[in-house]
């Protein structure tokens, strides 16, 4: 083994100082675990005038991303720069360049990731990317080692700590989801363009992550149904609260008989729910394994120091294959043959708001067409509207599949009763 190891970095912005930051702090820590110390050589940056919020020395910051891919003396290269496209070709040079690969990019595993680990064991090359799903927990390495014996049929999580931050700050302190928006961007939570946390689409990319490690599949991100907040209201928020559910965005990975369903959505969870008691930016994901029962793994899954500690962490383990002389070894290609369920496969439960006609036969049009979907309520409220001849009407329905749903849902909104279906989520937990 070498006296030191080299590392260069991509980007230096909110987890690239955290990153620099524990490699400086935690140098006997990391040390003492593989036997050498870590250096960081080159740093890829876009503006190399900006203020860091870590000290580095001028001279090895850089905007040629060939000084830290393709340079002979860089032995791993750390990925916290984000995008897809040119991050890609910069990771596919390292690796091509014989270098090991930590990144934190969600949107490139999700998009490229068997492309690259397989170029990666190809080379004999690690590439780790725990940071890349839920920060700072420690959730990916604990499905392919520490739950590797056993067959896992559900995952459901909290896996964006943007718009938990968001969900929790309206939910409680009833702030404006812009403001709150803004906070989070403020705190280094939100992807450079939102847009992908509050649409649900950087939860999306962490389920197909996921799911593809928890069930063995190659679960692609159009496998994924996909709906973001922005569209949650206040509104929707009270009655929450008032009948007894908390609003989250959740991922949801599910296996039955080897066919599987992956989707990212508010949904209302009991409050009663481990998951409903996650707040903030804190992000948790319940694993259920047929022998183990269920886990729940809880931690902040976001932030500069959270998440450069699962990227310092992958940088131990490759050390640690370094001195063993074993990396390029950690893929498995997925066991199983991917099969998504049909529509009429997927059993949920679900809340729907509805702004009526507030008049005589009202009520009768909508139970009957409940009746005809044979649809059962499981909690139903009436409230009218001030100053317009309307009403509300709040209903959580048992257990139904997607596809009758989906029909309910339509001839619903087509009847002349009912003015329009406000908001629709699924609900999940509880009978
Ligand atoms: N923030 C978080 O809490 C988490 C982030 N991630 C992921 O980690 C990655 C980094 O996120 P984050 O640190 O928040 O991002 P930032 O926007 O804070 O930092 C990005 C860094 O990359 C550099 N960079 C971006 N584009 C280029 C380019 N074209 N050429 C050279 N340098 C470039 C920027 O340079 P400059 O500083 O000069 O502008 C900056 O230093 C992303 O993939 C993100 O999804 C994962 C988990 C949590
Ligand atoms: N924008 C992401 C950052 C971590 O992946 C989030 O909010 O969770
Ligand atoms: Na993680």
């Amino acid at each position: 083994m070498k006296q030191g190891i080299n590392v260069g970095l991509l980007g230096l912005g909110t987890v690239g100082t955290g990153v620099i930051s524990i490699i400086e702090q935690h140098q006997q820590e990391l040390k003492h675990q593989v036997g050498c110390s870590v250096n960081v050589t080159k740093v890829l940056v876009r503006d190399l005038d900006k203020k860091r919020g870590v000290t580095v020395d001028n001279d090895i910051l850089t905007t040629n991303p060939e000084d830290v891919c393709a340079n002979p003396d860089i032995d791993v290269v750390i990925e916290v720069r984000g995008g897809v496209d040119e991050t890609k070709e910069q990771l596919i040079q390292a690796l091509e360049h014989k270098k090991h690969v930590v990144t934190a990019n969600k949107d490139l595993m999700a998009l490229h990731g068997a492309e690259l680990l397989h170029l990666a064991s190809k080379n004999g090359c690690d590439l780790f990317y725990e940071a890349s799903v839920a920060g700072g927990i420690p959730i990916l390495r604990s499905l392919v080692d520490g739950l590797a014996s056993d067959r896992i049929t559900k995952m459901m999580g909290i896996v964006n700590g943007t718009t938990n931050y968001i969900l929790t700050k309206m939910s409680q302190e009833g702030s404006s989801y812009l403001d709150v928006l803004a906070q989070a961007q403020d705190l280094g939570f939100a992807e450079s363009d939102p847009t992908s946390d509050v649409e649900g689409l950087d939860a999306a990319r962490k389920m197909a992550i996921l799911a593809t490690l928890g069930f063995s599949m190659d679960v692609k991100l159009d496998d994924v149904s996909v709906k973001g907040i922005s569209s949650v209201t206040d509104r929707d928020l009270h009655y929450c609260e008032q009948l007894g559910y908390t609003m989250k965005l959740i991922g949801l990975a599910k296996r039955d008989d080897d066919r599987i369903e992956v989707s990212v959505g508010p949904t209302l969870l009991p409050n009663e729910h481990p998951l409903a008691s996650v707040h903030n930016e804190y992000n948790a994901v319940y694993v259920y394994g047929e022998a183990v029962g269920e886990t729940m793994f809880y931690g902040p899954g976001a932030g500069s120091l959270p998440t450069a500690t699962a990227v310092v962490s992958d940088l131990v383990t490759i050390m640690k294959n370094m001195r063993l002389g074993v990396n390029g070894h950690a893929v498995n290609a997925p066991l199983h043959e991917k099969v998504l369920k049909e529509n009429k496969e997927i059993d949920s439960k679900y809340f729907l708001r509805m702004r009526v006609t507030d008049k005589a036969g009202t009520f009768s049009a909508i139970t009957s067409l409940f009746a005809e979907y044979e649809v059962s309520f499981e909690k139903l409220l009436q409230l009218p509207l001030e100053g317009v001849e309307e009403a509300e009407v709040i209903v959580i329905t048992h257990h139904t599949s997607k596809e009758n749903y989906q029909e309910l849902y339509d001839r619903l909104q087509a009847l002349e009763v009912v003015e329009n279906v406000e908001s629709s989520y699924r609900v999940e937990g509880g009978q």
